[in-house]
């Protein structure tokens, strides 16, 4: 489904600036499959999600979804089938529109942009019960303002709204990194849910070991620009948080006291 191939991505190439993010990145995700991925601060997990969504062109390598080879293709045009949910809160939402004006724009996603969002009553409708399926109570505010949302409950309409037309490939950076520990395990519930009902094809970025292991069939672990660990199904369902230590220690990694906390 996603074949990553041997990517290489420098920064500021050749100045003393120069940071070689990426060495050599490759991995395969079947359909379906809901990979974690696990790394120390600047081991390329978030280069190795841009790099897919297209934020920069890639050095060498190549990226293939579905079988086509989308390497050169435009941001904007792999937005149409690559569903995305970013740490920051404020990044997925309009903050000045309702949250079904929201859930329109978003139900537009690969159609031709236009200004108009059109409030079909069956949309509307069916708008509603999604949200009402978040259990967070957002049905009876489907008029209001998105600013006014918590953090939880954005990241929550992000990701509908990420998944409203089925992506081919889900994307989440972090996403619940900026949430109270409460309110993060509501919305991987929902993420889990989500991505199981709709059988996504998944890439979730976490720092926390134990979300790492608990959720998806598949884990990948990174490490100075490439990725040192790939383990599925029961090879992955069998690893613990210190199984995962000693592997970023065999890294020579520094485990952040967030990592540890959370194992
Ligand atoms: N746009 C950019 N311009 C310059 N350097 C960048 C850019 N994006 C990432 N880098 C650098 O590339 C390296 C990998 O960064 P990346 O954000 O992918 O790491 P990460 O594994 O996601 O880390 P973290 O857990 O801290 O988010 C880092 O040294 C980072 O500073």
């Amino acid at each position: 489904m996603l074949e990553v191939k041997n990517v290489h991505k420098t920064f500021f190439a050749g100045t003393a600036n120069e940071k070689k993010a990426l060495r050599g990145v490759t991995f395969t995700l079947e359909d379906g499959d809901f990979c974690t991925v696990i790394g120390s601060n600047g081991a390329g997990k978030s280069t190795t999600l841009n790099a897919i969504a297209g934020a920069f062109p890639i050095d060498s390598g190549s990226i293939v979804i579905d079988g086509t080879d989308i390497t050169k293709m435009p941001e904007y045009k792999r937005a149409a089938f690559i569903g995305r949910v970013f740490q920051d809160p404020m990044k997925g939402t309009a903050a000045g529109m309702m949250i079904e004006e929201n859930l329109a724009i978003a139900d537009r996603r690969g159609t031709r942009p236009t200004l108009r969002w059109s409030a079909r009553p069956e949309r509307t409708e069916y708008f509603t019960k999604l949200v009402a399926s978040l259990g967070l109570g957002l049905e009876n505010r489907m008029t209001a303002h998105v600013g006014l949302l918590s953090g939880g409950q954005r990241q929550a309409l992000t990701l509908l709204m990420a998944t409203l037309v089925r992506p081919k490939l889900l994307l989440l950076d972090e996403h619940t990194a900026a949430l109270d520990p409460k309110t993060a395990a509501k919305v991987l519930d929902i993420t889990e849910r989500i991505v199981n009902e709709q059988k996504l094809t998944t890439l979730m970025i976490t720092h926390n070991m134990r979300d790492a292991l608990r959720y998806g069939n598949r884990l990948i672990m990174m490490h100075d620009g490439r990725p040192i660990l790939d383990v599925r199904d029961e090879e992955k369902a069998k690893l613990t948080p210190v199984d995962l230590l000693k592997f970023f220690e065999k890294a020579g990694d520094g485990v952040s006291d967030k990592m540890l906390l959370a194992s």
